[in-house]
């Protein structure tokens, strides 16, 4: 059952003492669609400990069995069997995506090049986000696209008998964009080059030359990267230990922020500086983060963090730091909201595409508790208000709205913690697509989260 038939799952979250505790947050959601599907293709057998467990990687792990790769759980590792590079089998049924435009973005390009029918589905969300961004660098490649109007899914794809590489200068940031690209590359023959000229997540690149990908990048004076892909070549399975998701992390260390007197250590975070953004904007708002034990695991930085309750100031974030906390800023524009004076936060039109129009939503969210808040065409502007007098809802109407969208629940949730009055979402069920773990690990630190029924 997809999240369009699943009724809405209301929660509310309310002034919370303090949040003391340690934590373990779950695995990395990009890292682990991609240990599904790299596994899924590679020879051999591939075993993944730390994997996330959330919808989205799971509807991975089951587009992957549809084209022939066998997945099973043993212990806490899931081993997978590969079918080999350039092998994948044509699925029998259309592969749903869920929520997820990572899991169906990247196989449209894993699969996309085959000689045979691909459709993709998903919810109402992943249904109105652009696909066109993905598909275009397809058909420059040969392969035929069925979609509905403006390349939104359902999509079909057909791979032509002799796919091309192509060099691809990819138009918006968008690891996505990238990693659909070069995983297209793997099935066709001769050097797939993708331009790159904002730096994104690299989980790709640096997860294909683990498994045996002749891959180089370089990376040009002015920043721009160029990636060459040699296609048809041969993957070997890997053992991989899936880091901490800095994307949830994320939640509780904004919560230990703002609720007084918390002490909250999370440990396992991946510290990849692609993923890094909203660490250091927190950080010059004056937020107290310890980096503990910075260390090396399976090719990634990965750190523990002691986060404490801190006094914020508002700061502007710069466009170009972006990239490296994109899903984050629904959660910064929350710490905002309790921040000394105004954050600025610009550089931000992708997140108009995301499961819901973060900007907007985030946006109508604060205004409905009390922030004063500006929404630009790609900016936002927040003056907070550091003892969280006035905020939250100041009647039971005053829901917000999650289109879908786990950052939104998620984000609000946690605003809720510190403002003087609750803040109500109307769907806490989105959450799992992410973080299944999300409301007993709150809870367990001392946040006050209820879930309420549907309402009418
Ligand atoms: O490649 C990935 O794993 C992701 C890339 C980002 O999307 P875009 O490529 O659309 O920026 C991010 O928002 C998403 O959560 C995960
Ligand atoms: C944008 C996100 O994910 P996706 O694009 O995979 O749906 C996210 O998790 O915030």
């Amino acid at each position: 059952m997809g999240h369009a038939e699943i009724p809405l799952r209301p929660a509310s979250a309310s002034k919370s003492r303090s949040l003391k505790g340690d934590i373990r947050i779950p695995g990395d959601k990009s890292i682990s669609h991609r240990s599904f599907m790299f596994g899924g293709l590679a020879n051999g057998e591939t075993r993944i400990t730390g994997l996330l467990e959330g919808e989205d990687v799971i509807n991975t792990g089951k587009a992957m069995q549809a084209m022939g790769a066998s997945i099973r759980k043993e212990g806490d590792a899931w081993v997978i069997n590969g079918v080999g590079n350039g092998c994948l089998l044509a699925p029998e049924k259309p592969l749903d995506f869920g929520n997820a435009g990572t899991g169906c973005r990247l196989t449209m390009g894993l699969v996309g090049p085959y000689d045979f029918d691909t459709t993709f589905v998903g919810d109402a969300s992943l249904s109105r986000r652009p696909m066109g961004r993905v598909l275009d660098p397809l058909r420059l490649m040969g392969v035929q696209v069925r979609s509905e109007d403006g390349d939104r899914l359902p999509v079909t794809l057909h791979g032509p008998l002799a796919p091309a590489p192509i060099s691809y200068r990819v138009p918006m940031a968008s690891a996505q964009v990238k990693s659909a690209v070069l995983l297209a590359g793997l099935n066709v023959p001769g050097v797939t080059t993708v331009i790159e000229p904002v730096m994104t997540r690299d989980h790709t690149e640096k997860m294909l030359a683990g498994f045996g990908a002749q891959l180089e990048v370089e990376t040009g004076a002015d920043g721009v990267r160029t990636i060459r892909l040699e296609g048809r070549g041969t993957l070997t399975a890997q053992i991989i230990d899936v880091p901490g998701d800095p994307s949830s992390t994320a939640f509780p260390l904004v919560a230990a922020l703002l609720v007084p007197d918390s002490d909250v250590t999370i440990r396992n975070v991946l510290m990849n500086e692609t993923r890094t953004g909203l660490i250091l904007t927190l950080q010059e708002m004056g937020a107290n983060i310890e980096i503990i034990d910075p260390r090396q695991a399976g090719g990634e930085d990965v750190a523990d963090l002691r986060v404490r309750s801190s006094e914020l100031t508002g700061v502007n974030v710069p466009a170009d730091r972006a990239p490296s906390m994109i899903d984050e800023y629904p959660v910064l524009a929350v710490a905002a909201s309790f921040a000394e004076g105004e954050t600025v936060m610009t550089g931000l039109d992708e997140l108009r595409v995301k499961e819901s129009d973060r900007l907007s939503a985030v946006a109508r969210g604060l205004e409905i508790n009390g922030v004063d808040c500006t929404e630009g065409d790609d900016w936002l502007s927040v003056r907070g208000r550091p003892d969280g007098k006035g905020l939250g809802a100041r009647s039971e109407k005053a829901v917000v709205k999650t289109w879908l969208d786990h950052r939104i629940a998620m984000s609000f949730l946690v605003m809720g913690l510190a403002s003087e009055h609750p803040v109500h979402v109307d769907d806490s069920a989105i959450i799992a697509t992410s973080f299944p773990e999300f409301m007993d690990m709150m809870t367990g630190l001392g946040a006050r989260i209820d879930i309420g029924s549907a309402r009418g």
